[in-house]
């Protein structure tokens, strides 16, 4: 009954409150709006650290080349070094890169290649190894990008994992307990799990404003309750929820789309996943 009645306030005040705007990257104070613009993260300017997870690139190499070019800081991931090094090897200087050698090299090394690792190391990567096996590489190496952070005196607005979501269940399924855990670790910069067509990232508890553009209209998204129910009221999808109890063994919300609306509102009273497919890159 107290969710309940909790949610029903919640959604009363999503429906009523005037909405305070903080910056979009900052996380939550009480009756305060997270903004999220997922379509610009990566547009020119935006400062943004880079992870790349162990699977194969599926971009085109001139948006993979985008991508990197423009974080402020890169990582590689155990297996993902591998990936990064077979991606780039011998095309660097072709296809634009303007440093192919990631600042970081994390993982227990179970996956990375020797040859790849002795490679970066030798020409300045920062090789750390994480031997810990009660967590997986992908946040061992937030926490590793988190204290390089603070060293280099660096603010990045996002974090952004590059990996499609493919092959094994347990990787997938623990890579979303890593977007949820991700705050207690890195603060104030989202982490964002990024496919060739998919982006996916938390919204805590609170109130959230996403905005898109023209070209979210009619994709795809999902709103997912992360290990618990969560009550949600939302505004501008075409399923919109009033107080709607997402759960597991229940209603999830998947399959939802964008609508003509390019701002979308969301309250929640527990953490959930928010997915939305990307449109074409251009
Ligand atoms: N099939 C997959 N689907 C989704 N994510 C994956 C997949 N394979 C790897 N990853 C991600 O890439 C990271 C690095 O992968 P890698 O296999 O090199 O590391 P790992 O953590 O040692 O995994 P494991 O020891 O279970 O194979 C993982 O921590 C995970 O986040
Ligand atoms: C209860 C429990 N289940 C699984 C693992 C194994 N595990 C979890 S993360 C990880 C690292 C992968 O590189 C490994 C081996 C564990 N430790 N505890």
């Amino acid at each position: 009954m107290k969710l309940v009645s909790d949610a029903l306030r919640l959604g009363r005040f999503l429906l009523s409150a005037p909405f305070k705007a903080v910056h979009w990257a900052s996380f939550k104070v009480a009756n305060d709006v997270i903004e999220w613009h997922p379509l610009e993260l990566m547009a020119k300017g935006s400062k943004y650290a880079l992870l790349i997870l162990n699977q194969p690139i599926q971009f085109t190499t001139d948006t993979a080349v985008m991508i990197w070019n423009r974080a402020s800081i890169r990582a590689t991931v155990d297996g993902g070094t591998n990936i990064w090094f077979k991606f780039s090897e011998g095309i660097e200087n072709d296809i634009g890169l303007s440093n192919p050698i990631p600042d970081l090299v994390t993982g227990d090394f179970d996956s990375a290649e020797t040859r790849c690792l002795k490679y970066y190391q030798a020409h300045g990567a920062k090789v750390i190894h994480t031997p810990d096996q009660d967590e997986t590489d992908f946040s061992k190496c937030i926490r590793e990008l988190s204290t390089e952070l603070v060293a280099r005196e660096l603010k990045v607005n996002a974090v952004i994992a590059v990996c499609e979501n493919t092959g094994r269940l347990d990787h997938i399924l623990s890579n979303l307990n890593t977007l949820q855990k991700a705050r207690d670790i890195l603060g104030s910069a989202p982490l964002y799990l990024l496919t060739h067509s998919s982006i996916s990232w938390v919204l805590h508890t609170g109130r959230h404003r996403i905005h898109v553009d023209d070209r979210a209209m009619d994709q795809h998204c999902g709103l997912i309750p992360l290990g618990q129910p969560a009550y949600v009221t939302s505004s501008g999808l075409k399923w919109d929820m009033d107080c709607l109890k997402l759960e597991f063994g229940g209603l999830i919300s998947t399959s939802n789309k964008f609508t003509d609306q390019t701002t979308v509102t969301l309250e929640t009273d527990r953490p959930i996943l928010f997915t939305m497919t990307l449109p074409p890159w251009k």
